[in-house]
């Protein structure tokens, strides 16, 4: 089989394009200090989005630490939203005690009608902010520092040529029998990767195409669509690409990062709605015409009840690819002109 290290002299190689793009689009998050950010900064305005469907135990901490480093000692940011996303437990409480301004997700809009998922609930607090650049970090991170905030916004900061920034780091898988360093990302590097490097092997360069830390400047964010469930990541990468070319990306290593993770059949529903975000994008962009677009609904079997003559509960979830359209045809439909539409 044809393998081999990128650093080993070998016949097998990325691209040219993606050969040029990993060094000068690939930085650290030490390469951005707060204090040199701020003196950059001048007039424009920062917002950091925290997508949270029961945080209780981790959104505290990542509020209180960007609320510390970047609003008090150094004023970074400007604006920290947590988009509540339908959670059943404190997630609103502990994250207004923390300092965050707290949003339900179902409240922002509400003219139209509440869409579950994560992409719903970024795209709402995309929509609730005015901050000309945009931070969207995970609620449920362990190890969350400012330097992930600091690290996203240097390229955005210092060269008007990016529009978006991905962050990666090292992914442990933490579980009941121990640590596996790099064993995290496992719908990435199932799923997303190999798709990408078939479909997209622009993209090949992102470390972490799937990360949950990124940020963007508004007018790339709000002409966008955004898949509402975990499609969003896979989707705004594509878009993106399409759009404005794969120099306007760009990534920022952000060291290490451990997260909450969610059961296999949970992730199997995630990469299912990855995959159909990812064959829509393959029509959108003619990449790829299917005589027959991919079914939507997933069947999954679980220990339960028998039923179906194979002595377990047969769980089915329909995964399709529900998109919310471009923020900036609703802000030119509603003709007020501001920037907060919520
Ligand atoms: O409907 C949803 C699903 C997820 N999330 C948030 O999005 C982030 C990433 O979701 P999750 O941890 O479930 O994904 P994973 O990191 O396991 O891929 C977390 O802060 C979740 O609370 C959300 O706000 N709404
Ligand atoms: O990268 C991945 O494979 C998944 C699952 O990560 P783990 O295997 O639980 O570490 O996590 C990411 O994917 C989601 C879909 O794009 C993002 O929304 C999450 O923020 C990100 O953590």
């Amino acid at each position: 089989m044809g393998t081999n290290r990128a650093n080993e002299a070998s016949e097998l190689k990325v691209s040219a394009d993606v050969g040029r793009w990993l060094p000068r689009r690939s930085s650290q998050a030490a390469d951005w200090g707060a204090g040199e950010l701020l003196a950059i900064k001048r007039g424009t305005t920062v917002s950091v989005v925290i997508p949270a469907r029961d945080e209780e135990k981790t959104v505290g901490d990542i509020v209180r630490t960007v609320r510390r480093d970047l609003m008090e000692t150094v004023p970074l940011v400007d604006e920290l939203l947590v988009v509540d996303s339908r959670s059943q437990d404190a997630t609103a409480r502990v994250a207004a005690e923390a300092g965050a301004t707290v949003v339900a997700q179902d409240s922002v809009l509400p003219m139209l009608s509440g869409m579950a998922g994560k992409g719903e609930a970024l795209w709402k607090g995309l929509a609730a902010t005015t901050g000309d650049l945009v931070v969207f970090v995970d609620g449920d991170l362990y190890d969350f520092t400012s330097d992930y905030v600091t690290g996203l916004l240097g390229p955005l900061l210092t060269d008007e040529s990016v529009a978006y920034v991905k962050g990666f780091y090292h992914r442990p898988l933490v579980g009941s029998s121990g640590t596996d360093a790099d064993g995290g990302g496992r719908v990435t590097e199932l799923v997303a990767r190999p798709l990408l490097n078939m479909y997209w092997p622009e993209l090949a360069g992102f470390v972490q195409p799937l990360a949950g830390e990124y940020a963007g400047r508004r007018e790339v964010l709000e002409s966008i669509p955004f898949v509402v469930n975990y499609g969003v990541e896979i989707g705004h990468l594509i878009d993106i690409l399409e759009s404005r070319g794969l120099d306007a990306l760009a990534q920022v290593d952000l060291g290490k990062r451990t997260h909450r993770h969610q059961s296999t059949q949970a992730l199997g529903r995630m990469a299912g709605q990855i995959m159909l975000t990812l064959f829509d994008r393959l029509e959108r962009y003619g990449r790829l015409i299917s005589a027959q677009p991919p079914a939507t609904l997933l069947a999954q079997f679980q220990r339960g009840e028998s039923g179906h003559g194979v002595s377990r509960e047969m769980v089915l979830t329909d995964l399709a690819c529900q998109q919310r359209p471009p923020l900036s045809g609703l802000r030119a439909a509603d003709g007020s002109g501001r920037r907060e539409i919520a």
